[in-house]
């Protein structure tokens, strides 16, 4: 710098001769010139940027013509594909049968009577005689995962296309079913990747698409809803009960079945794993967890705006049939022999349905089962359906191996295998080939076409800040809100009870049926309260079954009366019943009753005679169980109320360290601490300056989180602690006193390590053993909620815990300040502990004085 500006000075006698040296070029016309430039130079810039403007606005409207123009080519590309991909199986044939033998265990030794090839499978009958089934693609003992999932592919493109599906497993107990379908997690099988593959179309795809995930089963002919968590207790609340309709379009839904909206692969295995611990297995002769029961799995697609695809909504279902066997050769008595014969009507009725389908008779018997009910719309007519039949290649399961290949040969298409000339088969598989091709080719154009929509879209968002929304897009987003909206007005609804009399108010069994889980409350007395500001309690208190001489009536030979009149009631298992779970009996009768709860002041101790608050953590269950009901579209707040206990999951847990801003914890005096505000001014006033202690990270993080519970609920919880208003009034000002009940007598105090007397520990409790498996995250996770730094090192009642205890997750002694406080302080602290633990799940857990006197130490 400092060179360049002496430089002129030092060259000034230079510059002026050598100007004056050219004063003979300085004439009038070379100023003027000169003149022109330098008047230029400034006002060139701007003009240069008006350029700029012009041409980037001119860009960018050229990229969105662009971008339209793509996206018409796209749809036009996905209508051709939709077009040849349906005549590609139209020729496959719309309902296809497929075979998986089962490879032989590395203990069975001797010659197997099953031999087969790529179409056929061949049977050693006699020495001499032999029987051959041929089917569209036999998956052969070697066969992998990827070979199976290869044929189901298409069928999962034109899920997309918006056509429905259906594929099944069918076969023998033992043979694979659940393999083929579930797999395992290190060879997973067609449903993960089925859904994978969705997922994976969704994203390619230039259209939104709303997906969402149901899981049920029939069991015993009755439809259970896999997605509700069972209920446990003679006193938690009767899940509703499905019942099968059909709509105008014909499509077949399933009232009260829970779908949720899911975003990712992710989810859905939440939910595939919450809907798996509900289902119905037990131990068979054949198979040490055999399914006893269908389990179903329906995913449903909607895209507006895609006049190219076939539905705007459709679905696929994946299911797992039970095990079919002869019940003489299993032995099976009692209420495996029931099941046993459930299993096989419906299969019988699917076998039948499927041929009449096949034969294209007039009447299909769909109403010869449940399972055929529900899958009505997902079989025949344009849908896709693959059955892939599974045998055993031992001789010790022959006669089942020949029983499953009949069936799958009622159910064989007829048009295919041997009744077609070798011909006629080459030329189809040549066409189906020149399909194939061309379909590929237009998947290669439409990826290319797509990235380039990408692209466009990325340099149109860096230009004008936002991508480019389509027609469809800005109507989905119009949609959505006015889907959303009218949900927020529901609860204004009168209910029947306000404006009937008695005997025309629905009985709790048309409620469940009509409402799902919302339960009609009867007004107690004259101050009939709303839903918001009432507790409700509900309990069975009779239940009348129809016993006959075997126990408990089968409903599976009137599967069509048990859907429509079958009523869900928990019982226990008896001894003989090794099922896993058993809810719905048929024709049973339930009474319910339903009182509105009153709230009571609570007596001061652990030993007052009587215990108001009794049931109280059963009861907010009751409530937050009744409150979830169907409304909940999100994964996650409906696996937060369907799971107890459980702790915030590792996503919630980033968010909330993210979120946090303190990461330990201290004592501090501040004045207007925003998480203080929301207990109002519960502080003790000190010379003006407030004393409170800053929040946990933990506390105030999860005072957040979404697992917490609503504003309705947190309202009710509150209404059980009463407003001190009268000092005096101490009986108003004391804790409440929850009765211990379920697992919770397990692990009361010691899981606050306040009273750690109690050194043995019933582990054998199934609640408290999921408790302690809990405690294993719940130890991972305290590091990173920051509570491990908070440990003094020489603390005797910190945070740390013994092995085996539950992990005092509320002891944050130090945080909460010296005794002393107010009684009233006290009550509030109660009811933020309470909330917390109605966040983390914890709602069954019962607390009273001593908790929160070591809370307060
Ligand atoms: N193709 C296969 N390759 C490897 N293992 C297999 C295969 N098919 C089945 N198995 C194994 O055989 C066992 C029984 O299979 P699976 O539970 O899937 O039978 P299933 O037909 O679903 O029985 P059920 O009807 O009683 O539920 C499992 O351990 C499974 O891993």
């Amino acid at each position: 710098m400092e060179g360049t500006r002496s430089k002129p000075v030092r060259n000034l006698p230079e510059t002026i001769h050598s100007l004056l040296g050219l004063k003979s070029h300085l004439t009038s016309a070379w100023v003027k010139s000169v003149c022109n430039i330098v008047n230029n130079v400034p006002s060139s810039t701007p003009k240069k940027k008006e350029d700029d403007d012009s041409v980037s606005s001119a860009q960018l409207q050229s990229i969105r013509d662009q971008l339209s123009a793509l996206t018409v080519h796209v749809n036009d590309q996905n209508k051709r594909r939709r077009q040849i991909l349906n005549e590609f199986l139209d020729l496959k044939g719309n309902i296809r049968v497929f075979c998986r033998v089962k490879p032989l265990g590395a203990s069975d030794k001797r010659k197997t009577p099953v031999t087969s090839d790529t179409r056929n499978v061949i049977i050693k009958l006699t020495e001499t005689k032999r029987k051959t089934y041929n089917f569209d693609r036999v998956l052969q003992p070697d066969s992998s995962q990827d070979d199976v999932f290869l044929e189901i592919e298409p069928v999962i493109k034109s899920v997309i296309d918006g056509y429905n599906a259906c594929i099944f497993a069918y076969g023998q107990t033992g043979t694979g079913k659940t393999y083929t379908m579930e797999g395992l997690p290190n060879s997973p099988g067609i449903v993960p990747r089925a859904i994978k593959g969705l997922f994976k179309q969704v994203e390619e795809s230039n259209h939104r698409f709303e997906i969402t995930f149901s899981m049920l089963e029939i069991y015993m002919g009755n439809l259970k809803d896999l997605l509700l968590s069972q209920a446990t207790k003679p006193i938690s609340p009767i899940p509703p009960s499905l019942s099968i309709h059909t709509d105008e379009k014909g499509e077949i839904e399933i009232e009260n079945l829970v779908n949720i909206k899911v975003n990712d692969f992710n989810e859905v295995f939440k939910l595939y794993k919450l809907g798996c611990r509900n289902r119905a297995t037990a131990s068979t002769n054949s198979n040490s967890v055999s399914s006893r029961s269908h389990c179903m799995i329906r995913v449903s697609i909607t895209c507006h705006g895609a006049p190219e695809r076939r539905r705007e909504t459709n679905k696929i279902w994946l299911v797992d049939l039970g095990g079919s066997e002869r019940v003489l050769k299993t032995k099976a008595i009692g209420r495996r022999f029931d099941e046993g014969k459930a299993i096989n009507l419906s299969l019988s009725a699917l076998g039948d349905v499927i041929n009449s389908l096949q034969h294209k008779n007039s009447h299909i018997p769909y109403r010869n089962s449940t399972l055929t009910q529900v899958l009505k719309d997902s079989l025949g007519q344009d849908s896709k359906t693959l059955m892939m039949v599974h045998i055993s290649p031992k001789e010790d399961d022959l006669c089942e191996t020949i029983c499953s290949l009949n069936f799958a040969t009622r159910a064989k298409n007829t048009h295919l295998g041997q009744d077609e000339s070798t011909e006629e088969q080459v030329k189809k598989e040549a066409l189906m080939m020149t399909l194939h091709k061309k379909m590929e080719k237009i998947e290669q154009e439409r990826e290319i076409a797509l990235r380039e929509m990408r692209n466009l879209n990325q340099t149109l968002e860096k230009f004008s800040g936002k991508p480019h929304v389509t027609e469809e897009e800005e109507e989905d987003v119009i949609r959505e809100e006015i889907l959303v909206t009218p949900k927020k007005r529901k609860n204004k609804s009168r209910r029947a009870s306000d404006v009937f009399p008695s005997f025309m108010r629905p009985t709790a069994n048309s409620n469940r049926r009509l409402s799902g889980a919302d339960f009609s409350v009867i007004p107690n007395g004259s101050g009939f309260k709303s839903r918001r500001n009432s507790m409700v309690s509900v309990r069975a208190e009779s239940v009348c079954l129809p016993l006959n001489k075997n126990g408990f009536g089968s409903a599976c030979d009137s599967s069509d009366r048990s859907v429509s009149k079958s009523t869900w009631v928990m019982r226990q298992n008896t001894a003989d019943d090794a099922t896993v779970y058993s809810q719905d009996i048929s024709e049973c009768d339930i009474k319910l009753v339903v009182s509105e709860h009153k709230p009571k002041v609570l007596q001061m101790g652990t030993g007052s005679g009587t215990k108001p608050r009794s049931r109280m953590g059963n009861l907010e269950k009751d409530v937050r169980q009744k409150m979830g009901g169907r409304e909940f579209s999100r994964i996650n707040s409906w696996l937060d109320k369907t799971q107890l206990p459980r702790t915030p999951c590792p996503e919630q847990l980033d968010m909330l360290l993210e979120k946090s801003s303190t990461q330990s914890f201290t004592t501090e005096k501040i004045t207007g601490n925003e998480f203080f505000e929301k207990l109002e001014d519960i502080g003790e006033s000190n010379g003006g300056e407030t004393t409170v202690v800053k929040p946990t990270p933990m506390l105030k993080n999860l005072f957040e989180l979404q697992c917490l519970c609503s504003s309705e609920e947190e309202d009710q919880i509150l209404s059980r602690f009463p407003n001190p208003s009268d000092e005096d009034d101490y009986e108003s000002l004391c804790p409440p006193t929850l009765e211990n009940d379920g697992f919770s007598q397990y692990i009361d105090n010691e899981w606050f390590g306040v009273n750690n007397n109690r050194a043995d520990l019933e582990r054998d409790s199934p609640a408290s053993v999921s408790l302690l498996e809990r405690e294993r995250d719940l130890k991972q996770l305290l590091p990173q909620l920051g509570l491990d730094r908070s440990l003094k090192p020489n603390s005797q009642r910190g945070l740390a815990f013994a092995d085996g205890v539950a992990p005092p997750l509320l002891r944050a002694q130090e945080t909460l300040g010296e005794r002393g406080f107010a009684p009233r302080f006290m009550q509030k602290l109660q009811a933020l502990c309470f909330r917390i633990l109605l966040g983390l799940g914890f709602i069954d857990v019962g607390y009273d004085n001593d908790f929160f006197n070591g809370l307060m130490k």
